[in-house]
């Protein structure tokens, strides 16, 4: 499906402030009490923080104290993170967590894992710039799916209301059981239909599961962590919408998908870093935000690592290297194929198109530390072809540039050597990124032409310097890697179009 939207009403120089003027003016700290908080915040994850806090030529970023800032969290596959700016997008403060390990029924308890991340984070900005704090956003992971009761109980101490009626459906499973039925509503190869798409999970749920569906919902990661500051269950935006079939074309959903009995569960969609509310009450005391702090709509993570490149012009890409492969390429053509798990996701009056492949950081992660390959990737020569020829996945299946959910991990045989095996590991990891560009450029995207690289993966230069060989372009680490600084940028778009 092939097509361009009209001029969107959104600028895109809101996204994109003008860079960090150099110095920074002194800082007048504001001395705020230390608040107390319930047990939302798990004491012992408190250990694994990293301070990141920020520093400018050794001096410590200061700001005015009528200063604004804008807060942005990203939940990603294997840690969440927050970035704090101000409106020339300096940061004041960053911090990473990794979550907390809770196991219900033999399983990972995502979503209280989630939970307890989000209120750490907010614990973890200084309390002198929290008031300071104008709107908050977050991102998280695509068509990380949560079934949600939404019955309002005249018991407020009993309500269930906005907890998961079941566990979540993550990112990269697949749920090939709905594809018959989604793919008979759906027009042929549509985003949906792909076995990990948000609609094939919500089928699935909706024909296998038995308990009481009057009053739910479904919502994704990000808008279930917005809903627990601002509290008006049921919002999404149209990053996250797309996989249950939002057209962000159209801005609404389709017919074929309303006239479905699950369609009432679908979530009010608004464009990404739309204010919805204020931050609700009790966590704004609890934490010491201001009374104004909003909260707006979120996004996706590789979309927001791909706003936190500030890429602007058609033909420049981010590849998030992150613990998948997500290529996001900004085109004026809007393609979708689900033969290849490619599709389009809309910024403002242009498209991000691409798709996200199971292999990266985490295969890595399963066989090296972080600084093994610190290590042994000072020692592999990037300009020298690598004779192994591997397709690294942590487990079968694959969604993009080949949309495969029987695909078996290929990573042998393995060389004596562990210089040469990550050396094999890296390059057949950019064979596939090439692969998935020049997928895109086949299907008519625009001709890319610079890539930016976010996620933990643009630190190693080695590896950039192996992707500039394989992709015959200029590859270079983004300004900003982090997906939190991308949400960032749309926390501060929600307050100035307020
Ligand atoms: N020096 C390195 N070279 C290549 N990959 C790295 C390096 N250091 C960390 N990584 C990879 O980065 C990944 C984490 O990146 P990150 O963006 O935090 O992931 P995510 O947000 O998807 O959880 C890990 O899987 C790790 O293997
Ligand atoms: O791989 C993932 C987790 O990191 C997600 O699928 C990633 O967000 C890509 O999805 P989208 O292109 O919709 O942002």
């Amino acid at each position: 499906m092939l097509g361009s939207i009209s001029q969107s009403s959104l600028s895109t120089q809101v996204l994109y402030p003008s860079p960090p003027k150099p110095g920074c003016c002194t800082a007048r700290r504001l001395l705020v009490g230390t608040w107390a908080y319930k047990n939302c915040v798990d004491k012992s994850a408190r250990l694994k923080t990293m301070v990141v806090g920020c520093k400018k030529e050794n001096q410590e970023v200061g700001f005015q104290a009528c200063e604004r800032l804008y807060l942005g969290m990203d939940f990603g596959t294997s840690g969440a993170r927050y970035a704090l700016i101000d409106k020339q997008g300096t940061i004041h403060a960053e911090r990473k967590r990794q979550y907390p390990q809770y196991m219900r029924e033999e399983t990972m308890d995502w979503a209280r894992s989630w939970k307890t991340t989000l209120f750490s984070l907010l614990e973890d900005i200084p309390v002198h710039l929290r008031p300071h704090v104008a709107s908050i956003s977050l991102d998280g992971t695509s068509a990380t799916t949560l079934i949600i009761d939404s019955v309002v109980s005249e018991c407020i101490t009993c309500s269930n209301t906005g907890e998961p009626l079941a566990r979540p459906y993550l990112y990269n499973e697949s749920c090939p059981d709905a594809l018959p039925v989604v793919k008979s509503i759906a027009p042929v190869n549509h985003t949906v239909c792909s076995g990990s798409s948000t609609l094939c999970k919500l089928v699935s749920w909706w024909n296998n599961d038995n308990s009481d569906k009057t009053s739910t919902i479904l919502l994704h990661q990000a808008d279930w962590l917005l809903w627990l500051l601002h509290g008006q269950l049921g919002v999404s935006d149209y990053n996250n919408a797309l996989k249950v079939g939002y057209d962000p074309e159209l801005d609404s959903y389709p017919r074929w998908l309303l006239s479905q009995p699950y369609s009432r569960l679908l979530p009010v969609v608004k464009a990404p870093g739309t204010s919805i509310a204020h931050l609700k009450e009790d966590v704004r005391t609890l934490f010491g935000f201001s009374e104004d702090c909003i909260v707006c709509t979120g996004t996706t993570d590789s979309i927001a690592a791909f706003l936190a490149a500030r890429a602007t012009k058609p033909g420049k890409a981010v590849t998030s290297l992150g613990s998948t492969l997500a290529i996001k390429l900004l085109s004026t053509t809007r393609i979708e194929d689900a033969r290849y798990g490619v599709y389009s996701h809309r910024l403002d009056d242009k498209w991000l198109v691409g798709g996200a492949s199971n292999t990266g950081g985490a295969v890595l992660k399963e066989i090296f530390t972080d600084e093994q390959l610190e290590k042994l990737s000072e020692h592999i020569n990037p300009m020298e072809t690598s004779p192994l020829d591997y397709y690294p996945l942590k487990s079968v299946g694959e969604r993009f540039p080949v949309a495969d959910p029987k695909m078996e991990p290929r990573l042998h045989p393995r060389p004596e050597s562990d210089v040469e095996y990550l050396h094999g590991i890296l390059e057949s990891i950019a064979r596939i990124e090439a692969k998935a560009y020049s997928l895109l450029k086949d299907l008519g995207a625009t001709q890319v032409e610079e890539v930016f690289t976010a996620g933990g993966g643009a630190k190693n230069d080695k590896w950039t310097r192996i992707r500039e060989r394989v992709l015959g372009l200029p590859v270079s680490r983004a300004t900003q890697t982090e997906a939190a600084y991308g949400a960032a940028l749309l926390a501060l778009k929600g307050a100035q179009l307020m």
